[in-house]
């Protein structure tokens, strides 16, 4: 199958690799210093918990959004800041009846992407793994399994989606199908807003977050407010959350989300798709999400410094003060 990867990062990069080792042709899609140490030695995985220690992958790797009208399959990868520019530039070139699967954090990428394209050929996925680019052209894989759940947005059942989960698990990606994705996705947009826009505000890893007495009680505010909004939204949430949310974060411990990596690293924050949604979601519902506003005020603030005026919105186009 013909595989393009759209933003080949830590997720991309790496799920393009195990497609691209189990013998798939996929061509990348990057940008920057990454993509031209992946062109001069290819791209390095390495498993930081696994038996099986690194994966050095030879592919094609092109800024070129034309180089991939011919793909079959596209793996939608890119930063939520940059959903809206991207897909724009994709659509000209989507070769007809190209399947488009996002595996990006946040319920909101959906909607853009399905106003652009329908939702006849748009899966989601929820993708349960931690990694990172480390360095230009590495990509290291901090946790010991690599899970997705993938189906399409409207739940149906298809031929495409099982051979779809038959390609990943056959790569060493452990797959499974959906037929209530968004549901999916939901859950795990709380467990991701109750501790990225924390962490990456105080520089807390999750352990840090469990034992500091204060912080883990905002962690739990913050969860309470985003299920009152989930519900409002009639979103099915699981009765025991609460418990699901901090028991999962007791095994991530040492990890550090993904919204403090990208602040770190001086890139922007996904603060709009994991934080500001439920402000915005809550404002027009009639809610009050106090701890939540705060933390997205308090983010935004960050990035006004770093971007200027319009913060994360401006950040595609401008360099970090
Ligand atoms: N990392 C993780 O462990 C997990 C991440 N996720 C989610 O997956 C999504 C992707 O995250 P992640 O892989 O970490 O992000 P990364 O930043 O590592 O990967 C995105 C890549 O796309 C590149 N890119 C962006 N715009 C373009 C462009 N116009 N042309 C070419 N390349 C481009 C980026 O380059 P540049 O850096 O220059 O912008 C970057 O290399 C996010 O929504 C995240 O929340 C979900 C589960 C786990
Ligand atoms: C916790 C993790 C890695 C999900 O697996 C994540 O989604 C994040 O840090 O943003």
């Amino acid at each position: 199958m013909k595989i393009g990867i759209v933003g080949a990062g830590a997720v991309g990069g790496l799920l393009g690799g195990m497609l691209r080792a189990a013998g798939h042709d996929v061509l990348f899609l990057g940008r920057g210093q990454h993509l031209q140490a992946m062109q001069q030695n290819g791209l390095l995985i390495k498993f930081a918990t696994s038996q099986r220690k690194t994966l050095r992958i030879k592919g094609r790797f092109s800024d070129e959004v034309k180089d991939l009208s011919d793909r079959e399959l596209l793996l939608f990868t890119v930063k939520s800041t940059q959903t809206k520019e991207m897909m724009g530039r994709l659509l000209p070139h989507l070769k007809a009846g190209a399947i488009v699967i996002t595996l990006q954090n946040g319920v909101d990428n959906e909607e853009i992407l399905a106003q652009a394209l329908g939702e006849e050929r748009l899966l989601s996925g929820a993708a349960y793994l931690s990694a990172e680019i480390e360095s230009p052209g590495v990509i290291e894989v901090h946790s010991s399994g690599l899970q997705l759940i993938i189906g399409y947005l409207d739940g149906r059942q298809s031929q495409d989606l099982t051979r779809l989960v038959g390609l990943f698990n056959q790569a060493g990606v452990h797959c499974r199908p959906s037929a209530k994705i968004m549901e999916r996705k939901w859950h795990k947009l709380l467990w991701n807003v109750t501790f990225n826009p924390l962490s990456a505000a105080t520089g807390e890893t999750i352990g840090e977050i469990l034992d500091d007495a204060e912080l883990h009680q905002t962690a739990r505010r913050v969860l309470k407010e985003a299920v009152q909004v989930a519900e409002a939204l009639q979103v099915s949430v699981r009765r025991d959350i609460e418990t699901v949310v901090f028991q999962g974060a007791e095994e991530a411990r040492g990890h550090k989300t993904s919204m403090l990596q990208d602040r770190e690293q001086g890139k922007p924050m996904e603060i709009e798709s994991i934080c500001g949604y439920f402000v915005h979601q809550a404002a027009q519902l009639g809610l009050r999400t106090p701890t939540i506003h705060t933390l997205y005020s308090i983010l935004l603030a960050i990035d006004k410094k770093r971007y200027g005026q319009h913060g994360n919105k401006g950040a595609e186009t401008s360099e970090p003060d």
